[in-house]
């Protein structure tokens, strides 16, 4: 018998973020069109006394390895509606830049929900998990299905859309943006206007569904609803997206809440050029290049 299991959860980029006005509980109403990229997060459960979380990676001095982790709330939740003990060691091998709206601490959260699912054999039907899912996080969901989907609610409740193949690079700033924060800055920006019920682009779904790169830089732009939130926080992001556009890219954005910068290319052979030349901009940190759609969590063993 293995005395471990490693799932591998992949990083996503919203093609679309359609926000609402703010909810009576906080959260706003999304459009929220994912797709999940191949940058991925491992995680590897293995049985212990308790539950202890390790952390490795180019980030991992910024990821909590307390009970706070994404992580380590999966086992705890999955553990209690069993009705046994989270006794598990969660590793995480971090690829997946932190608090860069690339959804990584979801992914760890939905990676380890299933590693763990495995390793005590529990077979938990996967509407329960997607249920744990979505207690864990908006995002959550997304990370365990992979893909490309459509959020709706907080982005929690998703909808399969079809996505031909697309080839993309980010760029990872130096730190990162807190989530709640892009979207209170999102309020501000917001206040005494007319902010309409988000519905997903007919446009942009069709694109997608083309593989056609072009069609899809077509309705990109204005297509990340908290752009103008992550810009205004932090507007050396502008620098990156015109870094991004002189560099040849086919289309820039935010990736979700930033501060990470996706830029939309070609294929294989420009985003290896696209991303040198924002490498030498010296207006990012660092680059990966990926493309999309990734599967969603996936044990690797
Ligand atoms: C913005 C998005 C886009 O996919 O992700 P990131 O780009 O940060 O990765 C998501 O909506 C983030 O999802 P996630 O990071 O899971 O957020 P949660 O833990 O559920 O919520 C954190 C906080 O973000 C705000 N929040 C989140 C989701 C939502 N639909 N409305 C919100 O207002 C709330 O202030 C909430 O307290
Ligand atoms: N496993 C985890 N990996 C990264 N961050 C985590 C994790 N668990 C909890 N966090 C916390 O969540 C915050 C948001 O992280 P992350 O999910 O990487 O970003 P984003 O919400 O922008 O996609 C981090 O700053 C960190 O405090």
């Amino acid at each position: 018998m293995s005395a471990s299991v490693t799932v591998r959860v992949p990083a996503k980029v919203n093609v679309q973020l359609a926000v609402g006005a703010a909810r009576p509980d906080g959260f706003h109403d999304l459009a929220n069109v994912f797709l999940a990229v191949s940058l991925f997060d491992e995680v590897t459960a293995t049985p212990a006394d308790g539950l202890t979380v390790s952390c490795e990676g180019p980030d991992s001095d910024q990821v909590p390895l307390d009970r706070s982790n994404l992580a380590a709330r999966a086992a705890e939740l999955l553990a209690a509606r069993a009705g046994i003990e989270p006794a598990v060691h969660l590793h995480i091998a971090k690829n997946i830049p932190v608090a860069g709206g690339m959804a990584g601490g979801s992914a760890d959260g939905a990676g380890a929900l299933l590693a763990c699912d495995l390793l005590w054999k529990l077979d938990t039907p996967r509407e329960e998990l997607l249920e744990i899912c979505a207690e864990l996080g908006s995002d959550v969901p997304f990370s365990l299905v992979g893909g490309a989907a459509l959020g709706t609610g907080r982005g929690e409740f998703l909808t399969p859309v079809d996505a031909g193949r697309f080839h993309w690079v980010f760029a990872v700033a130096e730190g990162g943006l807190s989530t709640p924060a892009v979207f209170r800055e999102f309020d501000r920006l917001t206040a005494g206007t007319d902010v309409p019920a988000p519905e997903a682009s007919p446009a942009l779904l069709a694109a997608l569904a083309s593989g056609d790169a072009d069609a899809l830089a077509a309705v990109l732009p204005g297509s990340n609803g908290l752009q103008a939130a992550a810009l205004s926080l932090r507007p050396q992001l502008a620098d990156t997206l015109a870094a991004g556009a002189d560099a040849g890219a086919l289309a820039g954005l935010v990736s979700g809440s930033g501060p990470t910068t996706a830029f939309l290319v070609r294929d294989a052979e420009s985003a290896a050029k696209v991303a040198a030349a924002l490498e030498a901009s010296g207006t990012c940190r660092a680059t990966r290049v990926t493309s999309s759609p990734a599967p969603g969590a996936t044990a690797v063993s």
